[in-house]
């Protein structure tokens, strides 16, 4: 089996991640338990901003932070030089609490609230991804109302059809995000920004979907947008001076996964702006990218302990695990594939077919059909592997059940980021009936 980044099996046969014993780790904080293999992510960072120095071209690389939100990766990111995406009010405030530096926050969503808007404005965040006219309408108003700058990207939607999912598609015309860039919405909505008060238009935002494995979308994406920036510079000599590609780079699920590194993705994009802006002269645009399951995607591995065995006489044998859907929804949401290996028992043939189920109270809450493993007994530690994108982020509380605790690992060190929720915490919302019913009087 494959494993990621600096997992490793040791002589007891046991997974190491990050210089841990993964068994150590079930054991001293349960499961289940998300496990960050933070050196992965540091060396995903790089792999994307080293490219963009090599090649000699000012970049900011923003991590998408839905992805994986929470205090702690906010702190790593920034330790890291990344700038970060945020799409909600939220996601900021979880920035503000790791003091993000707000220069770098950039602000996503198709339908920022006017509340939303104005604490991005309180807390002086460098840029806004404007989406909608609605959105240009706030932001202008708020803008002069509070006398203060800011800057603003117009996202647009390029028509570009990128092979993936389709509910991760987004840059297609047919999108609830961005201005459409054939039908003039982009134009006018330009007309709209370029010269408003208090707003610095730095230039154009595309997200063209996620999961994607070749770079021609992406390269057809930058030259679309690049055709839009130049018209604008003939029309009404303006220069944009950002040019901002979003993420969407694949990663390795499975081995019929096939993505590209960090640095081949960059260097197609980047060689198309170069190119462009050479042949029109046009002054070289700062390029921005949003990568969110590509930085924290394979960094992350979920553990859980195996409980109930079900076999359904040739059909298949189920092994239910203490999360299940609840903990990691894309399974049941995407049809997404998985990995995964028992922990305590790596060196173990994994040559049995079982399918890999959850506990929540639904007979689609499969983690993964027909999974390759060891012979599996109550107690053991399974080990689901690239679970670190969208999945905590995207975790509930179906049927109660407590969402996992979360921890970092590195060089032998590991380190509680979010703790495992309690029963308390799940009714810390609930009011009782028993409470006093307010009377108007
Ligand atoms: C605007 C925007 N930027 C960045 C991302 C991150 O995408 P990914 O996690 O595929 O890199 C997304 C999510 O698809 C997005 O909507
Ligand atoms: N949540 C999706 C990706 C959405 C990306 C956000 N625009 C996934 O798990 O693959």
């Amino acid at each position: 089996m494959d494993l990621y980044g600096t997992q490793k099996v040791n002589d007891k046969g046991h997974l190491i991640i990050g210089g841990s014993d993964a068994i150590d780790l079930a054991h001293v904080y349960g499961t289940p338990l998300v496990v960050y293999d933070t050196a992965l992510f540091r060396m995903r960072a790089a792999g994307f901003q080293e490219t963009f120095k090599k090649m000699g071209i000012r970049a900011q690389v923003a991590y998408a932070s839905k992805a994986f939100s929470s205090i702690a990766i906010y702190e790593l990111a920034a330790e890291e030089g990344l700038s970060l995406d945020v799409v909600s009010g939220g996601e900021l405030f979880t920035a503000a609490k790791a003091d993000f530096p707000r220069e770098r926050i950039h602000f996503h969503g198709n339908n920022k609230s006017y509340m939303e808007l104005n604490y991005a404005f309180d807390e002086k965040i460098g840029c806004i991804v404007v989406d909608n006219f609605l959105e240009l309408s706030m932001v202008k108003e708020i803008a002069s109302t509070r006398k203060q700058q800011m800057n603003i990207l117009l996202r647009v939607t390029p028509g570009v059809e990128a092979h993936t999912h389709e509910f991760i598609t987004t840059g297609q015309e047919d999108s609830k995000f961005g201005f459409d860039l054939k039908n003039g919405q982009a134009d006018k909505a330009f007309e709209l920004a370029y010269d408003a008060p208090y707003l610095q238009l730095l230039g154009l935002h595309c997200h063209i979907g996620s999961q994607i494995f070749e770079t021609d979308a992406f390269t057809h994406a930058a030259q679309v947008l690049m055709e839009k920036m130049q018209a604008w510079k003939e029309t009404h000599s303006f220069v944009c001076t950002v040019l901002n590609l979003g993420g969407g780079f694949g990663i390795r699920y499975t081995e019929e996964d096939q993505p590209l590194e960090p640095s081949q993705y960059v260097e197609k994009m980047a060689e198309v702006v170069l190119e462009l802006s050479k042949s029109w002269n046009y002054p070289l645009p700062e390029i921005w990218i949003e990568p969110g399951r590509s930085l924290v995607g394979d960094a992350g591995t979920t553990l859980y302990t195996a409980g109930s065995e079900k076999e359904v006489p040739g059909v298949r044998t189920y092994i239910a695990v203490d999360g299940g859907m609840s903990d990691n929804i894309r399974p049941a949401l995407y049809d997404a594939n998985y990995t995964a290996a028992v922990a305590n028992r790596m060196t173990s043939p994994h040559d049995k077919t079982v399918t890999i189920a959850g506990k929540c109270c639904e007979s689609g809450d499969k983690l993964i059909v027909d999974a390759k493993l060891a012979d599996v007994t109550e107690g053991d530690i399974l080990a689901v592997f690239c679970t670190g994108a969208y999945t905590y982020s995207m975790a509930g509380n179906y049927n109660r059940l407590p969402r996992p605790a979360v921890i970092f690992a590195e060089e032998g060190h590991h380190q509680l980021v979010i703790r495992r929720e309690t029963y308390e915490d799940i009714t810390r919302l609930d009011l009782s009936l028993q409470q006093k019913v307010r009377k108007e009087s």
